[in-house]
């Protein structure tokens, strides 16, 4: 009998020659052998939903791969890596390429090729694939949430890219929530729904992007419920995205949040310190950009927050360096980030801007979020804002209060401290803050 990592390297090796280098990366990359007894080979995977996969595609080869290496009969047994997984367990059992993805309105270079795996985005990368490969079974819908920049529309315009790739008369639809809601309003205006219901119902794929922005739209709800339910009927994939759960989406109709959870709800969360740099590793290719890789990690160690703003600082530093006619260093990274920070106070963020993101983010009025009332979905982002006056702008804290309809600075401070000791500890709010901070940044 092989030892553990001989029989290892030669199943793996048997995969190589047999699946497509995504898949290869997606599921046998992450599977890590930890033990060979009695002809059972314990696989340790990152999550249920590799888990389930592996059971349902990969131990049949599994077993013929140690078969052929052993001569023997060798089960695999698969353990979870971590059963606190980041995802929700689904309730329910749910040519040309380049322009094909242009007619769905994809973005051609939002594949699964481009896109770099790391811990925050393992599982929604697993599962976006496996919905691609078999769209309108496994996960249905499939629920993406997490903050801005993470790679969420990424992720689903690759299902769309792949699906359309595999097959080019695959019918996709891509749309952001906003363009969903506008298509409607014009189809009533000009009383040309049945257009409109043919032009939504009548595809395979169905991406609609940023949902949080159907809080409060009533009528759109409700047509988006039925195209829903007649795209699901129909075994048609669904995929969503949103910057938070369904249930934390205000005066999203319950009959909507409960669909949402008939499929898989995965969050993404920013990336860790080797992704970011494997990330601009692969920008740089891409883009031919020539820059060593002591610059790459600095730049990675100085932005944390988001893979748009990653990409941003590596686009400023090449166009610095042309511009200063030298070679990307880490000396002129230095400079040109600094640079950054200093652009980042010359457009001045104001007491107004941070309300009016505040008051978008949480759905208040910014009569409400400026006035009195004390119920609490109000009172908590009011401090919040006030918290971020304090923290982003060189303002007083009498004039912070000024600005809040004429409070006493004494509920800045008060706002101020509970929200600076509930960042603590709450995860959720960092988040949101961190989220918001992006928002204002823009
Ligand atoms: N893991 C990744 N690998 C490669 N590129 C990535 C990755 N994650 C994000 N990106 C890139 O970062 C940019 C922002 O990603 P994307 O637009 O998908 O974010 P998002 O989560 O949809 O944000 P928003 O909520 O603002 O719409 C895109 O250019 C995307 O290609």
């Amino acid at each position: 009998m092989l030892d553990l990592d001989t029989l290892w390297g030669d199943i793996k090796d048997g995969f190589r020659s047999e699946v497509a280098p995504t898949a290869y990366t997606t599921w046998i990359d992450t599977a890590d052998p930890i033990k060979l007894t009695n002809h059972r080979l314990t696989i340790k995977l990152p999550s249920e939903l590799h888990r389930d996969y592996w059971k349902r595609n990969l131990t049949q080869p599994l077993v013929e791969f140690a078969y052929e290496a052993t001569h023997e009969d060798i089960q695999p047994v698969f353990v979870v890596e971590d059963e606190a997984t980041n995802a929700t367990v689904p309730r329910e059992p749910a040519t040309n390429a380049h322009s094909v993805s242009q007619d769905a309105k994809l973005n051609p270079k939002y594949t699964f090729d481009t896109f770099v795996i790391g811990k925050g985005n393992q599982m929604a990368h697993a599962a976006a694939l496996v919905v691609s490969e078999e769209p309108g079974s496994m996960y249905n819908p499939l629920f993406f949430y997490g903050g801005v920049g993470l790679g969420k529309t990424h992720l689903m315009h690759a299902i769309g890219n792949k699906m359309l790739k595999d097959d080019p008369n695959t019918k996709v639809k891509y749309v952001t929530s906003e363009a969903f809601t506008n298509d409607f309003i014009t189809a009533i205006q000009s009383k040309t729904q049945e257009q409109f219901r043919e032009e939504y119902r009548n595809v395979d794929l169905l991406l609609v992007d940023d949902i949080q922005f159907f809080a409060d739209k009533e009528g759109t709800q409700e047509e988006f419920f039925h195209t829903f339910n007649a795209l699901y009927d129909d075994g048609k994939q669904i995929v969503l995205t949103s910057d938070r759960l369904p249930h934390e989406i205000p005066k999203l109709q319950d009959r909507l949040v409960s669909r949402f959870a008939w499929g898989l709800s995965v969050d993404i969360t920013p990336p860790d310190l080797e992704t970011r740099i494997a990330i601009l590793r692969n920008k740089a290719t891409a883009d031919e950009i020539d820059i060593p890789d002591e610059t790459l990690s600095y730049i990675a160690s100085h932005i944390d927050s988001n893979v748009r703003e990653l990409e941003g600082a590596l686009a400023r530093v090449h166009a610095y360096s042309k511009l200063m006619h030298q070679p990307i260093s880490t000396e002129l990274v230095a400079t040109s980030l600094k640079s950054l920070k200093l652009d980042k106070h010359s457009s001045e963020v104001t007491i107004p801007s941070i309300q009016e993101k505040v008051a978008k983010y949480y759905h208040v009025s910014l009569a409400d979020l400026k006035g009195k009332k004390r119920m609490k979905s109000i009172v908590m982002p009011r401090q919040i804002a006030m918290y971020l006056s304090r923290e982003l702008t060189d303002s007083s804290l009498p004039k912070i209060g000024n600005e809040f309809g004429g409070k006493d600075h004494t509920t800045v401070i008060h706002a101020y401290d509970k929200i600076a000791e509930a960042l603590k500890t709450d995860s959720d709010l960092q988040s949101e803050i961190s989220n918001l901070k992006t928002e204002i940044d823009r």
